[in-house]
């Protein structure tokens, strides 16, 4: 038998910045965790021991933070941290240019919100309430050199709650000997989105705004699931993936990652009181986890941008 070592990347993983800006008595705030992971041959440090062409993941720490300040080579981010996809892609550049064995470089940036608080009904300058659940999420993959140059963007939320109280129906299933589920023509659809989306080439240029396509996309992600009457938590994502790609520039694959986060009409008829859908038991789990990945026929797949 021969053993060999079949795969290998390493990076610094959650490092959590948290990057303010102080140039004005109107602070700004930007809350990050990000991760780097990067890629090339570094068998000698499994193998033998040898660390010859290991940059420290504490200098990967250290990177990511120093560009929080500065961008690469102290270019100077007058703005701090601009968006996330173009920190994220600074940063793997960086360690794919100018750290020789590295080949490949992967950045994945959360992004968790701060909103103002509201003091005197005013949002305050330099004091912020987190707002829970959401989070903004960045991957960025860079590989190879010259004409192999591989740059992917994709772009992301997680722990999106939707939940709609009436538009939604799931009738029509396989019925086995096993199934007890009852038809429902108006049910509770209620999720906790993970969505991610890959930018074409067009987007890499300097300037392309990703805070606005952030934006976009969640917002037709939020009004497909409001004005679409499902008929299974599987036909809105479809709707949702390809209103998405339709619409937003630049967006040509989607995934999504919906639980189905079930809510059972209780049982009230047992005591005598009617239940017209206003009462359910929303349960945890188990959970139906429906996914999808909705892309643009015409643009070429590219499996490495999805690649951990
Ligand atoms: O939208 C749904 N899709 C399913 O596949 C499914 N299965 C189930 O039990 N309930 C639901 N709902």
């Amino acid at each position: 038998m021969a053993v060999v070592l079949a795969g290998h990347q390493y990076g610094k993983a959650e490092n959590r910045v948290v990057r303010f800006q102080r140039d004005t008595p109107r602070h700004e705030i930007v809350d990050l965790n990000v991760t780097s992971t990067l890629r090339g041959d570094f068998a000698d440090a499994y193998l033998s021991g040898d660390q010859g062409k290991v940059l420290p993941t504490d200098s990967q720490k250290n990177t990511i933070y120093a560009f929080a300040k500065e961008g690469p080579a102290g270019q100077g981010m007058a703005k701090g941290i601009v968006a996330v996809e173009a920190y994220a892609l600074d940063l793997a550049r960086h360690f794919v240019e100018e750290t020789g064995p590295v080949t490949g470089a992967r950045i994945d940036v959360d992004s968790y919100r701060w909103e103002r608080a509201v003091v005197g009904g005013r949002g305050h300058d330099h004091t912020w309430v987190r707002a829970g659940g959401e989070v903004r999420t960045a991957a960025v993959t860079v590989s190879g050199d010259g004409p192999d140059r591989q740059t992917h963007v994709v772009a992301g939320l997680k722990d999106l709650t939707l939940l709609k109280s009436t538009g939604s129906a799931f009738e029509g299933f396989l019925v086995d000997g096993y199934t007890t589920l009852e038809p429902a023509q108006d049910r509770v659809m209620a999720t906790s989105l993970v969505a991610q989306w890959r930018y074409d080439a067009t987007c890499l240029t300097d300037g392309f705004d990703f805070d606005a396509a952030h934006d976009a996309v969640r917002a037709v992600l939020v009004a497909q699931f409001a004005t679409v009457h499902s008929l299974a938590l599987q036909q809105t994502l479809w709707h949702m993936g390809r209103a998405a790609v339709e619409s937003v520039p630049g967006v040509v694959e989607v995934r999504l990652a919906a639980p189905n986060k079930h809510h059972f009409l209780y049982d009230l008829q047992r005591f005598g009181v009617e239940n017209a859908g206003e009462v359910f038991h929303a349960d945890d789990r188990p959970y139906g986890l429906i996914q999808a990945v909705v892309a643009d026929e015409d643009a070429p797949a590219a499996p490495l941008a999805w690649e951990r």
